[in-house]
């Protein structure tokens, strides 16, 4: 697994405003799609391209083009969901598709309740959106599933980590090289109840609760 922390004074000024509980829903909301602008940014450095022959108004050259078939951009509802729109923006032509997990409060075990993907993600290049790595397990289920079913290049973007939970996804992927973690913050630890501390909360809640 390969591990890129954003560092960058826009993102860390974001991030703090994100963070603070007296944040309301929507301005939440325009921070985690701002955010995702930068994160995508760094995590899209080695999306798949191809060369293609073009025509300037002076020449003919060689460009790039994204390759073929397009990448699939995953969010992980619920709170992932927020994700989307700024990951889109940058991938317009990316292929979506929805997996539902949540965590059980008492086990924190991830559990899947839904799932709504392209058929075909055999050697697909894939972007999982969760702006929360607490525990690992969510992000765990979700690369564990989309690997089964053949996807050959994973990058999760999240905004915050907890280095236990990058730990156990560590562990998890072992030494496969075609699997990124993009962070905006890796935060100090987690508290009693799993809760990313400093973090910002329940992200689910924060982006779709009545603040
Ligand atoms: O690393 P983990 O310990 O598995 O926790 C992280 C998960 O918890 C949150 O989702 P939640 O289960 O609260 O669902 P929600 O997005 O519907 O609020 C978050 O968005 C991650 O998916
Ligand atoms: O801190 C946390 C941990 C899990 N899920 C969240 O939304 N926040
Ligand atoms: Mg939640």
């Amino acid at each position: 697994m390969h591990l890129h922390v954003a560092d960058h004074p826009l993102v860390a000024h974001k991030l703090s405003v994100l963070r603070d509980e007296s944040t309301p829903s929507a301005t939440f909301r325009q921070l985690v799609d701002e955010l995702v602008t930068l994160l995508a940014y760094e995590a899209t450095r080695h999306v798949r391209t191809q060369p293609k022959e073009i025509r300037t108004p002076v020449t003919t050259t060689t460009g790039v083009q994204l390759s073929s078939p397009s990448p699939i951009v995953i969010p992980i509802l619920r709170a992932g969901l927020g994700m989307l729109d700024g990951m889109t923006r940058l991938l317009p032509t990316a292929e979506v598709g929805f997996l539902g997990l949540q965590r059980d409060e008492t086990t924190y075990e991830a559990v899947t309740y839904a799932e709504r993907l392209p058929d075909d993600l055999d050697g697909r290049q894939v972007f999982l959106l969760d702006p929360m790595l607490a525990t690992g397990g969510t992000l765990v289920a979700a690369i564990d599933y989309v690997l089964q079913r053949g996807a050959r290049d994973v990058t999760a973007v999240c905004l915050l980590a907890a280095p236990e939970g990058l730990k156990v996804v560590e562990e998890a992927v072992g030494s496969r090289a075609d699997v990124q973690v993009v962070v905006a913050s890796v935060d100090e630890r987690l508290d009693e109840n799993k809760y990313i501390v400093p973090g910002l909360g329940d992200a689910g809640d924060r982006l779709y609760g009545i603040v």
